[in-house]
């Protein structure tokens, strides 16, 4: 693991000029085809090797029955990555999306079909975004158990922004079918 930062360090956009502090970002991770836990560690690794990301913390990994997914879905396994960044909110976007087509994500027309793997970003510092592309904080995050109980465990006392505590959001959400997985865990790197 690279060693946090200065938290007073501004860093400049080598395209844009533009000036961006630095703030503490959560990443969800879901994986429910293939090689489950060699999708999630690579995801790890590959924000571990993203500049300007410095990576604090990964949660423990959850076993976790399909929400909102086709009936013959399998089980994800979800774990969620803590990490400084001064990248902007729509860099960390792209590179999102880059990890994802990095490990064979099929973009279906069907909802929810199943994944290699899923990225999403939960909250990137207090950044809100309400664009089709960029939606931030995360619209469902609020209410999946499947983020917040890995989350909670690592930050018990975080909140998204503008929405609530963690601990009362997990209180109030559907923890059925989410089961932590003590026998598998991801390298912070
Ligand atoms: N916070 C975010 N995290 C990840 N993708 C986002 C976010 N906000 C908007 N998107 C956009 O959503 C698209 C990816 O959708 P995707 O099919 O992965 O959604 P999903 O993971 O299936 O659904 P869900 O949003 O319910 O997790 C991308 O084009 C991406 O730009
Ligand atoms: N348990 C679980 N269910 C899901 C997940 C996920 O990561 N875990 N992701 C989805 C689409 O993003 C839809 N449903």
């Amino acid at each position: 693991m690279t060693e946090t930062p200065n938290p007073h360090i501004i860093s400049t956009d080598t395209l844009t000029g533009e000036m961006h502090p630095i703030r503490r970002a959560v990443v969800a991770l879901g994986s429910n085809l293939g090689d489950r836990m060699a999708s999630l560690q690579g995801a790890v690794g590959a924000l571990a090797d993203t500049p300007e990301v410095w990576l604090t913390d990964v949660s423990a990994v959850y076993e976790t029955e399909p929400v909102d997914s086709p009936p013959d879905a399998e089980k994800y396994l979800n774990a969620v990555v803590l990490f400084d960044t001064t990248l902007s909110a729509a860099r960390l976007m792209d590179r999102a999306l880059a990890i994802e087509d990095a490990y064979d994500r099929e973009r279906s027309e069907v909802r929810n079909a199943p994944r290699t793997l899923d990225v999403d970003l939960i909250v990137v510092g207090d950044r809100r975004s309400d664009e089709d592309w960029l939606r931030l904080p995360h619209p469902k995050a609020h209410e999946r158990a499947f983020v917040l109980q890995p989350w909670y465990d690592l930050e018990p006392d975080a909140a998204i922004p503008g929405v609530g505590p963690i601990a009362e959001l997990l209180e109030k959400a559907d923890r059925h079918g989410v089961a932590r997985r003590d026998d598998l865990t991801l390298d912070l790197q």
